[in-house]
């Protein structure tokens, strides 16, 4: 197999090569995807590099990464898991959906969702939400309210790319259901979310959340609460006072760079006992657009 140099990375030359904008503007080399392109080991040197990157910023617990997944067919993108520890994990699919198809699907979202930048209630004080938003749901469910806010609810049917988003995530995840989705637009580089777990009980105790990104590429950030901040505390499964305030700071934080065209999964525990976030980053100039798909039960 003939290889080339991309990006200081070697892969096989047999993969298409397209170039888009990158989100600072500049021309960006990438494989046109190709689903049996994650099997080849780019993506985990990739995957490595990055890794010992946020290492480096002491973000990153290599040693949680406890499995790279074959995927069941040649066809099937490859998924990271990351184990969180006490029943939390993470489901990370880099190439989830091909590279060309997401800036299709980002150019819908950009041009056709009816985005809006409310005004929101945090400790206290009334603040423009430092980010687009929308809301998508089924009929008949209990109404979303964060942050003071109630947003809109559009039906399916106004956004059909949304339901062939959520069709490739049933089969990845067999298995799940989703009957909502918040939607948000970062415009650039000083539009974030702030610390937050995704813990509304209209979710129940161990919320499914599928999050794929499109777009300039930014960080999501995972830290662990303080034990008395969750319930986890209480279940007695993570040793003794004394023990817990001796774990590492390492294990208490994750740091993952979310990719145009990939889906990451929170389950089990994470909105209990972890916030997330994603930062303002002085780099990320352009504009992503993320959804995240959940289940109001
Ligand atoms: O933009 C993201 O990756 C995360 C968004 C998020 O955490 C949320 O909508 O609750
Ligand atoms: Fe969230």
């Amino acid at each position: 197999m003939w290889f080339s140099s991309q990006n200081g990375f070697l892969v096989p030359s047999l993969f298409n090569v397209s170039y888009r904008k990158n989100c600072s503007g500049h021309k960006l080399k990438e494989v046109t995807d190709s689903d049996t392109f994650s099997d080849n080991g780019k993506d985990d040197s990739d995957t490595k590099k990055r890794f010992h990157y946020h290492q480096d910023q002491r973000r990153m617990s290599l040693t949680s990464i406890v499995a790279v997944e074959s995927p069941s067919s040649s066809n099937a993108p490859s998924r990271k898991t990351i184990d969180l520890g006490h029943g939390s994990d993470l489901i990370y699919i880099q190439r989830f959906l091909p590279f060309q198809q997401s800036w299709t699907f980002f150019d819908y979202l950009d041009k056709h969702i009816p985005w809006t930048r409310p005004t929101i209630r945090v400790f206290g004080r009334s603040c423009l939400q430092p980010r687009d938003t929308c809301y998508v749901a089924s009929s008949g469910l209990t109404a979303l309210v964060y942050s003071g806010y109630r947003p809109t609810s559009y039906s399916w049917d106004d956004f059909p790319p949304l339901k062939e988003i959520l069709d490739a995530i049933y089969k990845v995840l067999p298995g799940s259901r989703f009957n909502s989705l918040l939607l948000n637009r970062y415009k650039g580089a000083s539009d974030y979310v702030a610390w937050h777990a995704d813990d509304e009980k209209i979710y129940g105790p161990t919320p499914e959340i599928a999050s794929v990104s499109f777009g300039c590429e930014r960080d999501f950030v995972l830290k662990k609460k303080k034990d008395e901040e969750s319930s986890q505390g209480k279940t007695g499964d993570s040793g003794p006072a004394k023990k817990r305030l001796k774990r590492s700071s390492r294990e208490d934080q994750q740091s993952l760079t979310l990719k145009h065209g990939s889906l990451l999964v929170m389950r089990g525990y994470t909105q209990r006992d972890w916030i997330h976030s994603v930062p303002k980053r002085a780099k990320a100039e352009g504009t992503r657009i993320n959804l995240t798909f959940r289940l109001v039960l």
